[in-house]
């Protein structure tokens, strides 16, 4: 798709530094659009997105940098100048350093008699526009430039970034250094990682994409480029359920779940795998889960072993029965569960989901890699990622993208590396970022949830990795819906299970046209949110 309009289902794309120049330069050689052009329709975005709140731009400082996102600034300067607004234009950095469109743009800002100043009184300004760096941020921030960050947040301006906040690392989102707190950013062409992680993603505060005239280049594959699953996709993406279907053709989930006392995880993810259109669910368990499940979930078929009675023949017979098993939540590390779990390894043929204490276990024993089967959804947290690769909290975190495509393409499998943004990758190089969810859903069971409603999705779609991500997506929204009922602190991994009916009701709805990607729209388009 490269002419701006947007297919369903083709999701939303997320960029990283180097595609957003490389697209530019595509946008610029190729399609002989010239760049004047293109920094005047996002010169104009950022004027349209200043104007939605208007009572905010008595007087407005916009701050420059040597490139061309300063070269933006001018002209978005100049516009409000034209406009009649009273605008003052600060670039900062020498001039023998500035871009050769900043240069030009700052001819016609000086022709058209703009205000340029030197030394801002920072107070005086009702809105500060960031034009100082873009995606060509190359190191920390210092000297004259590190101080006007810190005089921009220091006022009580509405603060207006352009494409990035300064200071911010458009790739990972984190802070070199020191950079704009935004309450608003206005992006160009595509989302950008940065703007999609933790922290740049608060940095950014609400981020709008706006079309300038770039789009990506015809007949790219879908793994030159991360995306998000938006609202929009899902009734694209969930597969239809047919009218006549049975219970025994909507997918049939086996969990290896629950060990002695640890019914808790094997009831979220089995109720989780119900909630997201699963016809049948059993739990391969502990003897002492079944009453409590029995009567938590009755519902859910049960095979049950005694302490130190692991029954190999009966884990078979589940295998056989079931499309997909999960494995993992509450499981356990003893030797009874590692021999199950090594067991169900050289058994499985089968989409398999992998988590909790069945990455655990695939740690400890690297030489199960080679029993994967040919679908296999790995979904570690942080730290079950540390756990398996030797990596630090720290390197995962710094380089989410790289850590999942990289363990994606040793085991071939699929990874769904879980935190506040969780990144998706694919051995064949797709990737997605998850934009959904909250804080209310780092809370405990809210991974099980997870590996229910994969295994759910699992069992009915043509293409796993797209499971993966719808999964990771609603998953998200019902959080943002058990959110919405309970509030961040005092919504359970229940709450959440509780929300589903909502979301896969809006799914399949045509009228149900909501937006769960939370402070991030299209401009041009009004999306509500949940
Ligand atoms: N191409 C187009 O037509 C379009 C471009 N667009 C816009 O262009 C932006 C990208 O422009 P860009 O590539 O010029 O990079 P930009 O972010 O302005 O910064 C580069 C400058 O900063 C400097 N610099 C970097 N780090 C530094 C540091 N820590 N401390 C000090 N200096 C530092 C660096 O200097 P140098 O590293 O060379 O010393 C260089 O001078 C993009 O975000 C979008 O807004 C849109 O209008 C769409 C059309
Ligand atoms: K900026």
């Amino acid at each position: 798709m490269t002419c701006g309009e947007k297919e369903a289902g083709r999701m939303k794309t997320v960029v990283s530094s180097v595609q957003a120049k490389e697209l530019d330069q595509y946008a610029i050689e190729e399609m002989k659009m010239p760049s004047l052009i293109l920094m005047e329709r996002a010169a104009l975005a950022v004027v349209d997105a200043l104007e939605k709140k208007a009572e905010t731009l008595k007087c407005v400082l916009v701050v420059c940098g040597t490139g061309n996102n300063g070269a933006d600034g001018v002209a978005v300067g100049r516009i409000l100048h034209l406009k009649g607004y009273d605008v003052n234009v600060c670039c900062l950095g020498e001039e023998q350093r500035y871009s050769p469109e900043l240069r030009q743009q700052l001819e016609i800002a000086k022709k058209y008699c703009v205000s340029l100043v030197n030394n801002p009184s920072w107070n005086e300004y009702t809105t500060i526009v960031d034009a100082i760096f873009g995606v060509g941020l190359s190191r920390n921030v210092t000297g004259f430039y590190l101080e006007a960050i810190k005089q921009i947040n220091q006022t009580f301006a509405r603060k207006v970034a352009v494409d990035v906040p300064s200071g911010l690392c458009s790739d990972s989102g984190r802070i070199l250094g020191h950079a704009v707190r935004a309450d608003e950013t206005v992006t160009f062409a595509f989302l950008k990682k940065g703007l999609c992680l933790y922290p740049g993603c608060e940095w950014a505060g609400e981020t709008c994409v706006a079309d300038i005239g770039i789009y990506e280049r015809k007949n790219e594959t879908p793994e030159a480029y991360t995306h998000a699953v938006e609202w929009q996709d899902v009734r694209c993406l969930l597969p239809k359920r047919a009218e006549n279907g049975n219970k025994g053709s909507f997918g049939k989930v086996l969990f290896l779940a629950g060990s002695r006392q640890m019914a808790g995880a094997a009831y979220l993810c089995a109720s989780a795998c119900l909630r997201s259109g699963a016809g049948m669910v059993k739990i391969h368990t502990a003897q002492e889960n079944r009453e409590i499940l029995q009567t938590l979930l009755p519902e859910a078929l049960l095979s049950t072993y005694a302490e130190g009675q692991a029954d190999f023949q009966m884990l078979k017979e589940d295998l056989e029965w079931c499309d997909v098993v999960a494995a993992g939540p509450g499981l356990g590390q003893g030797p009874q569960e590692c021999s199950l779990l090594q067991f169900l390894l050289e058994n499985c043929a089968k989409p398999l989901v992998l988590d909790a204490d069945a990455l655990n276990l695939f740690g400890k024993n690297p030489h199960w890699a080679k029993k994967l089967p040919k679908t296999c959804v790995f979904t570690p947290h942080l730290m079950e990622m540390s756990r398996m690769t030797g990596k630090t909290l720290e390197e995962i975190q710094r380089e989410p993208f790289h850590s999942a495509d990289e363990f994606a393409k040793r085991h071939q499998v699929i990874c769904v590396l879980k935190d506040a943004r969780t990144v998706i990758a694919v051995p064949d190089g797709r990737s997605w970022v998850n934009l959904s969810g909250n804080s209310g859903m780092a809370t405990a069971g809210s991974g099980d949830v997870l590996t229910g409603i994969t295994a759910a999705l699992l069992a009915v779609g043509e293409d796993p990795a797209h499971m993966a991500a719808l999964a990771v997506y609603l998953h998200g929204c019902a959080g943002d819906v058990a959110c919405g009922r309970k509030g961040d602190r005092s919504m359970t991994a229940q709450d959440i299970i509780g929300a589903l009916p909502e979301v896969f009701k809006r799914g399949v709805d045509k009228n149900g046209e909501k937006q769960s990607n939370k402070g991030i729209y299209i401009a041009g388009r009004d999306c509500a949110k949940f």
